[in-house]
């Protein structure tokens, strides 16, 4: 009969005993919370008490899974960017350090994925799956880890790809009035890089919805997403959003970078991001400047575009291109934003609203556009065949003007202006409809040759298109050659000129003696 008893006292005492001991060796261990409290919020800011350790740009949280950037660090107060839906947050609510700057996923997850600024999945493919988190600000390459820009990178574009050359780990700023066709050119050089072993990354800064719906349409259908990452906020989107997308686009892309990729950056477009970050100074408080900018809107603006860069081969010898949009108003190219821009890149491509109304497609503006690096990055078959292509177009542009008045014009003047007016047909290219290299290679070999030059106006589109068929035709070593080839060899040009002779004799009207004796 005891021993029941026995069992249950023994039972007790271990427990007991087992209970003593992890008194004894307990130790608390104190994980300290700071938390502070609200003491105003306005349109995408919180005014913060009560955090004294917080750092700079520290990642604070609020209820409801709201993020915030302590922005303005002041003794007393501090000044929260909002990166979230904020309208449950009021006076009083809680605030909570974090310990950590704001980063965002980056990894080949994120190919063919729509995504926000803060990495959360804007398309209906579940969650987004990450290899690593990266600080959105980031130091940019030291000098000594970077290469001169050597390879071209191709936009498909014969207007910027013969004239304005891209180079890979360039920035490259397009500029001009709004709707004159930036994003398309930046879209197009994007569908361009299929094939090209370039990862591309398009950031949409505060467009309209419908605007963005429409871009990422257009690379769905045309397999660009395969290798594309899109980062949007749209223009209702709290503009602290709209400060960060950017900087998360460019760690996105440079975790491909540091992977020894090249990649390529769209900022569609960074007039609203200085915008935002005007927006989110004003109601900082911070002390406006020019145009109402806070004074450091040109260091926001070059800390971004330092991080572009060419790799030395020990580092990777990856890439980072970026292709940054400004608008312009009124066609005025010394604003603030827009000179900030242009000081900071290493050229521009220039759209004009006048060359879009006459129908100039791309409107680009030859010479108010320049690229300050990518000439050396461009192919010798390029150079070989361009000759003063840029500066014909010049001419010509210059003398249509007086052309306009009806002023007689003598022989020499006349042909300058029929051969300008076939340089002009000949860079003209739709939306969507990239041109391969060993094409715009024959087709700018046939122009300065001045092949075209016989060829009637209204038929010029045609007579292109003839060529084009005709280069894709082209053996692939000679397409292989000028993509390596120090110089475009004399057998080559050769065969060039006779393939577009060739194509272009159905266009080229008989000369006048043939005609009459035909007649007869
Ligand atoms: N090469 C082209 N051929 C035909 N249409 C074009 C071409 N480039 C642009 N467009 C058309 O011009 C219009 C404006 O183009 P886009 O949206 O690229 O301009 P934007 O300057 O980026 O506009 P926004 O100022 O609204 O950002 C669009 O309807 C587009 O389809």
């Amino acid at each position: 009969m005891s021993a029941p008893a026995d069992t249950l006292q023994s039972v007790l005492d271990r427990t007991f005993a087992s209970l003593r001991h992890g008194l004894e060796t307990y130790t608390a261990q104190l994980t300290p919370h700071e938390v502070g409290t609200i003491t105003r919020v306005s349109t995408g800011i919180a005014m913060v008490s009560g955090l004294p350790g917080v750092g700079f740009e520290e990642l604070v949280s609020f209820s409801g899974n709201v993020f915030g950037i302590a922005f303005n660090v002041d003794e007393t107060e501090i000044g929260v960017v909002l990166l979230g839906d904020y309208g449950h947050l009021h006076a009083g609510d809680q605030v909570r350090r974090t310990g950590r700057v704001m980063d965002v996923a980056v990894g080949e997850g994120l190919l063919g994925r729509v995504i926000d600024p803060l990495g959360r999945p804007l398309d209906s493919l579940g969650p987004v799956v990450s290899s690593a988190r990266l600080p959105i600000e980031r130091p940019a390459a030291p000098i000594m880890d970077r290469a001169p820009v050597t390879v071209p990178l191709q936009t498909g574009l014969k207007v910027v790809d013969a004239l304005i050359p891209i180079g890979r780990g360039q920035r490259e700023l397009i500029l001009g009035d709004r709707q004159t066709g930036k994003t398309a050119i930046a879209v197009d050089t994007i569908l361009n890089q299929r094939g090209q072993d370039v990862l591309c990354v398009y950031c949409a800064i505060g467009q309209r919805a419908a605007a963005v719906a429409r871009t990422i349409a257009v690379l769905r259908e045309k397999g660009a997403m395969e290798y594309t990452v899109v980062v949007v906020t749209e223009g209702n989107d709290p503009p602290g959003l709209a400060y960060i997308a950017p900087y998360a686009a460019t760690s996105i892309a440079e975790h491909f970078m540091e992977m020894g990729r090249d990649v390529l950056v769209v900022y569609d477009d960074l007039t609203q991001h200085a915008r935002a970050y005007r927006e989110l100074s004003l109601l900082l408080r911070r002390p406006p400047g020019r145009e109402a900018f806070p004074g450091d809107i040109f260091y926001i603006h070059s800390r971004l575009l330092e991080r572009a860069t060419h790799l030395r081969p020990e580092r990777g010898g990856g890439s980072l291109t970026a292709l940054p949009i400004i608008e312009t108003e009124a066609q005025n190219m010394s604003a603030y934003i827009p000179t900030n821009l242009i000081s900071i890149t290493d050229g521009q491509i220039y759209l004009s609203p006048s060359l879009f109304e006459l129908g100039v497609l791309p409107a680009v503006d030859v010479s108010k556009s320049v690229s300050r690096v990518g000439g050396k990055a461009q192919r010798a078959a390029y150079r070989a065949v361009t000759g003063d292509l840029k500066l014909a177009y010049a001419q010509f542009e210059e003398l249509e003007t007086f052309a306009r008045f009806g002023a007689r014009l003598d022989e020499n003047t006349q042909k300058i202006i029929e051969h300008g007016r076939r340089i002009r047909a000949c860079l003209q290219q739709p939306e969507s409809a990239p041109v391969s290299m060993a094409g715009q290679i024959t087709v700018l070999l046939a122009l300065t040759a001045a092949f075209f030059d016989s060829v009637p106006l209204a038929q010029m589109t045609a007579a292109e298109q003839a060529v084009l068929q005709a280069a894709a035709t082209l053996p692939a070593e000679l397409k292989a050659r000028f993509d390596t080839a120090k110089k475009l060899s004399e057998e080559d040009r050769a065969t060039l000129i006779q393939l577009a002779r060739d194509a272009l004799k159905p266009f080229v009207p008989p000369p006048a003696e043939s005609r009459r004796t035909s007649a007869r």
